[in-house]
């Protein structure tokens, strides 16, 4: 894991680069930061003292998604260089985006970068990651949570292969609306440029999306990046960033509801404690709140007693931050990723439930052929995974690929699970299903339990 740096100590796998980071930072003892991953170079400009965060602007998390080599990360790239002349970002290189580190977790290898944009109206958090694998993954486990999302296009290949499943893991994950930015127009001509764009708005229609009326912004991320003098660079950007700011809907916060947080990563920092990372989904933090940490046969009891966001500490999170929050008592062994942070009480881990799920086809990726009732897929949701087991409703015999229907989900371990929790179905390195949780049912007879591995 390289680059990060939390509460004033550098976690970082390659000892050079570990030592000249060390060395910028020795003078910010006192900076522990999170969300998440810092690259080396961010780690450089970090404030001596940590800066208090001020939250003038609503904040929402994005992403850039699409087909390999169509330019996200010179697009995210150009965007941080854009705005940093408008005093609204850092400007990110392109090296440092890219190369992401890596996040090991329970066999889930994810590398993808957060980046920190602020507009005229918003506050942004927008993750990149560096090739179709780490997509899929990061969008089935919701490791970035989205709430709205650029499909990058070249106008060189126009949709490809990646560009439909992005798309379609969008609309499945529910990330309701999407820009799209058709990159690459520095070398195609306008006919080209004519025909992707009516091929973008068909399959947006396709997958659901009001396809005649998402913005679609033209342009060239690497003229933009290369601060050339014309129409497709920085000003595409600056459109870009307008549809971004205007189209994509500030996603409802439950922030009176009790706080959760799906714990992303935990990092043991020395003479600190235990910080456990993740986006909040509902509810508020204060810094001096007790909490609870539950999941995977966790139960431990512990106190927030500091909260960080971007490098800046807070006294208060809300629902939609990406946050490090020190916990009190808690060793870094005592929790993983896929627990959940929440407030004691309100809610508890489930063995057996009801849901309403939909098989992919085998066109969609899923499987060629039905399952019956001792089908055992693993469950994908917030942030964690557990094996499970299908039971199916009675007189049913098996449910068929491109099918929907209700079936029960009986957990090998009980995880934190309430009706309407959105979740994936996985089996092998395949996504099989998809699903949301209608009903939380009694826990399993002894002869119902699961027993698989
Ligand atoms: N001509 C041209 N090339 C571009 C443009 N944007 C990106 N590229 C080039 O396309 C290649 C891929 O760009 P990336 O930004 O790495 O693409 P990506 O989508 O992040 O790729 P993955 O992360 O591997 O999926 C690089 O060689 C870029 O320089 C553009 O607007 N015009
Ligand atoms: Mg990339």
């Amino acid at each position: 894991m390289a680059g990060l740096v939390t509460f004033g100590k550098l976690v970082c796998g390659n000892p050079a680069l570990k030592s000249s980071i060390s060395r910028l930072c020795t003078e910010r003892a006192t900076a522990w930061l999170l969300p998440t991953r810092l690259s080396p170079l961010s780690a450089r400009t970090m404030a001596a003292e940590p800066k208090k965060f001020v939250r003038d602007k609503p904040h929402i998390n994005i992403g850039t998604i699409g087909h390999v080599d169509h330019g996200k990360t010179t697009l995210t790239a150009a965007i941080t260089k854009v705005l940093a002349a408008q005093g609204g970002a850092e400007y990110r290189k392109y090296d440092e985006i890219d190369r992401a580190p890596e996040e090991k977790a329970r066999g889930i290898t994810i590398n993808q970068t957060h980046v920190e944009y602020t507009t005229e109206n918003r506050h942004y958090g927008h993750v990149d990651c560096p090739g179709h694998a780490d997509y899929i993954k990061n969008m089935i486990t919701g490791t970035a949570q989205m709430d709205g999302a650029i499909l990058v296009v070249a106008a060189t290949d126009g949709c490809m292969p990646q560009t439909r499943e992005h798309l379609l893991l969008a609309k499945q994950i529910g990330i309701s609306h999407i820009v799209v930015y058709v990159n690459k127009a520095d070398v195609v001509d306008s006919d080209t440029l004519e025909l992707v764009e009516m091929e973008m708005r068909e399959l947006l229609t396709e997958f659901g999306y009001p396809g005649d009326d998402v913005p679609l912004i033209v342009g060239s991320a690497l003229y933009a990046l290369e601060g050339k003098d014309s129409e497709l660079g920085e000003a595409s950007i600056n459109k870009l960033l307008e549809a971004v700011d205007n189209y994509l809907p500030l996603p409802q916060r439950e922030l009176d509801k009790p706080f959760m947080m799906p714990v992303e990563m935990v990092h043991s920092i020395s003479g600190r404690g235990t910080v456990v990372t993740g986006t909040l989904i509902r509810g508020t933090i204060n810094k001096g709140d007790p909490a609870l940490i539950i999941g995977y046969g966790v139960n431990v009891k512990t106190v927030i007693t500091g909260i960080e966001m971007f490098h800046q500490q807070l006294d208060r999170a809300e629902a939609g931050d990406s946050l490090g929050a020190l916990v009190r008592g808690v060793k870094k062994g005592d929790v993983r990723r896929g627990t959940m942070l929440c407030k004691p009480g309100s809610v508890a881990p489930q063995e057996k439930v009801q849901a309403q799920v939909y098989i992919l086809t085998k066109e969609e990726g899923g499987r060629r052929t039905p399952f019956t009732n001792t089908y055992t897929p693993v469950m994908f949701s917030h942030t964690w995974n557990m094996a499970c087991r299908v039971s199916l409703p009675e007189g049913k015999e098996m449910v068929m690929p491109g099918e929907d229907t209700s079936l029960s989900l009986i957990m090998r371990t009980p995880m934190v699970m309430e009706p309407g929790q959105r979740f994936t179905l996985r089996d092998g390195n395949h996504t099989i299903g998809t699903g949301v949780v209608t009903k939380l049912l009694p826990p399993p007879k002894p002869e119902e339990k699961f027993t698989g591995n």
